[in-house]
């Protein structure tokens, strides 16, 4: 009985070693490059055996979500300020259409996928930032449920909600992405969006310190969700990860970066002494 080709790939790619020696990489995923080419890279990615977590935004979604049933969004530092009735649209859009959304479109390229939320677990652990109403900031990671899911050939999907006190927080994708990056240990984070990298007079910064984030924020060069972005890639950097951030609208850029290809911006320590 013959299987339908994108079934077969997934039979094979479940029964390569995911859980491997090999340092996991962590891959953000814009809410503005859901539907980018980048992610094509993958299953050749996880041919070698290197085990892949994926988080995704969901940002812009959430806006029209939000926009069609008249509650404006409003935003502080590229973060969302999120009342409870935010909140539980938020997690509609995130952790259901959003999520499922991509896990349907890496089957349909091969990858074995399982969408989780952050709760799930608990995967992703929060402090409340009170002053953003129901937004978390990530207190700490717990691996179990994404190496359980990894054990079963599976790349987990991680929507962008965290567990604190009172229940489900938001919390900002790459923020979310950077801590999981650090706590697992990962040897790279890369951030799909919806342009270049960290542009400057038009062209992408090609390499910058984490302790240079903070100027290009000061200085005005990096706003909107630039400022997250760049703070959480500096907290990767901190923690021993390479955070990259790249255009998911681009095909190959994933495995041009892990092939020593110079494209996006890359933060990691050191990066200072880089070109820019
Ligand atoms: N210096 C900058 N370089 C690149 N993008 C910037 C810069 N400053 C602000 N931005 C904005 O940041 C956006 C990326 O952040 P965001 O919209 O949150 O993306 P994502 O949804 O992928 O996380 C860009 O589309 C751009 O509008
Ligand atoms: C606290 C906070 O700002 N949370 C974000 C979470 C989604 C996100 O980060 O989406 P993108 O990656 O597509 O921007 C939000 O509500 O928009």
């Amino acid at each position: 009985m013959g299987l339908r080709p994108e079934l077969r790939v997934r039979q094979d790619q479940r029964d390569l070693p995911l859980v491997s020696a090999k340092a996991p990489i962590v891959v953000k995923v814009g809410g503005g490059a859901l539907k980018g080419g980048a992610l094509e890279d993958l299953p050749s990615i996880l041919a070698g055996g290197t085990p892949v977590v994926l988080v995704h935004g969901g940002g812009p979604q959430l806006t029209r979500m939000l926009d069609s049933l008249g509650i404006e969004s409003t935003f502080h530092e590229g973060l969302r300020v999120t009342d409870a009735a935010t909140l539980e649209v938020a997690e509609m859009v995130f952790a259901g259409g959003v999520n499922k959304a991509l896990v349907r479109g890496l089957g349909g390229i091969g990858v074995p996928a399982a969408g989780i939320s952050g709760t799930d677990g608990p995967t992703i652990l929060v402090e409340p930032v009170p002053e953003l109403g129901r937004v978390g900031e990530v207190s700490s990671v717990e691996p179990a449920l994404i190496e359980a899911l990894w054990s079963g050939g599976f790349v987990p999907v991680v929507a962008p909600l965290g567990l604190g006190p009172e229940g489900a927080y938001n919390v900002n994708a790459d923020s979310a992405a950077a801590a999981l990056a650090v706590g697992l240990g990962a040897g790279h984070l890369f951030l799909l969006t919806d342009v270049d990298g960290l542009l400057k007079d038009g062209e992408a910064v090609a390499s910058l310190g984490p302790e240079e984030s903070e100027d290009f924020v000061e200085s005005g060069l990096a706003a909107g969700g630039m400022v997250p972005k760049l703070r959480a890639a500096a907290l990767a950097a901190r923690g021993g990860v390479r955070a990259r951030v790249l255009n998911g609208n681009k095909k190959g850029v994933l495995s041009g970066a892990l092939s020593g290809e110079d494209v996006g911006t890359l933060v990691y320590e050191g990066g200072a002494a880089c070109r820019q």
